[in-house]
């Protein structure tokens, strides 16, 4: 479980969190969306032990995200996917379990790269993969590390809005089959209910600009959802909840 506790953490002068609090659950999907610079960046790294509080506190599992971080429980997939060009696919892939000391197991690395559709590529250099791709290697380089909390910053933002649903439909796969706890940061309303159980509301509007969550909503869509999701009466509903959260306090 991530306990975050009573978190603020400035920068300097500026307060990019503002009292924070959210318990996430073992396996459970959350989506925390905001307008740009509220601040969720800042509550996702602070989770994943790339900044520190400056007060309150983050626990995963009852250690400090560091700890955590350090023992390869925790896998970052950022919008810039942090590719190693001068290695191919399944390289990339085993890299990190071979930094974390883990047996770095290509095949099982060949197995999750043709799982998230890049049969054929297993051996191709990320300069010649699409920005789609390249997500399907940063997803799979994450889920193999075996870390059993995903930490996604706008993974998809870079994609087109095709390539982006498909993406969503198959990260909802690879959650289902392999149960991580993920955290998962969009600037997308639709997105953060497609994907979520749960969807955080994070905007700073009224605080003078420090982030707070300033709505939290369970997304009571049924599982498994597919692209089908998005023409429901049901998902409009949420989306406009979720909207009107961020609209109230901008
Ligand atoms: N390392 C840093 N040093 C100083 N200020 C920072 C740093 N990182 C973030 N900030 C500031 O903290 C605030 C929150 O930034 P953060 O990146 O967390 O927001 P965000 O909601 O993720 O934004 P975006 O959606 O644009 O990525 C912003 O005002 C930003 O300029």
């Amino acid at each position: 479980m991530i306990h975050v506790e009573n978190l603020s953490v400035t920068y300097g002068d500026l307060r990019a969190l503002d009292d924070v609090s959210v318990d996430i659950d073992d396996g459970e999907f959350v989506t925390v969306v905001g307008p740009s610079g509220c601040g969720k960046t800042t509550l996702l790294r602070t989770i994943g032990g790339l900044e520190t509080p400056t007060t309150g506190s983050v626990s995963v599992d009852g250690d400090p995200p560091a700890v955590a971080q350090s023992d390869a429980r925790l896998g970052f997939v950022f919008q810039d996917h942090t590719l190693l060009p001068w290695k191919t696919a399944v390289e990339n892939v085993t890299f990190l379990r071979r930094m974390a000391g883990k047996d770095p197991d290509p095949d099982g690395a060949r197995d999750l790269l043709a799982t998230t559709g890049l049969d054929g590529f297993e051996d191709t250099r990320p300069a010649e993969l699409s920005g789609g791709m390249k997500q399907r290697v940063a997803i799979a380089r994450a889920i193999h590390l075996g870390a059993d909390v995903l930490l996604m910053d706008e993974p998809f933002g870079e994609l087109d809005e095709i390539t982006r649903d498909e993406m969503g439909v198959e990260i909802l796969r690879l959650w289902r089959e392999n149960r991580k706890t993920v955290v998962f940061v969009t600037h997308s309303v639709p997105e953060a209910v497609f994907l979520g159980d749960r969807c955080l509301v994070v905007s700073g509007a009224s605080a003078g600009g420090a982030g707070r969550i300033v709505g939290e909503f369970d997304i009571d869509l049924p599982r498994p959802r597919d692209e089908s999701v998005f023409g429901s009466e049901a998902f409009g509903t949420q989306v406009t909840r979720v909207r009107s959260a961020l609209h109230d306090d901008a």
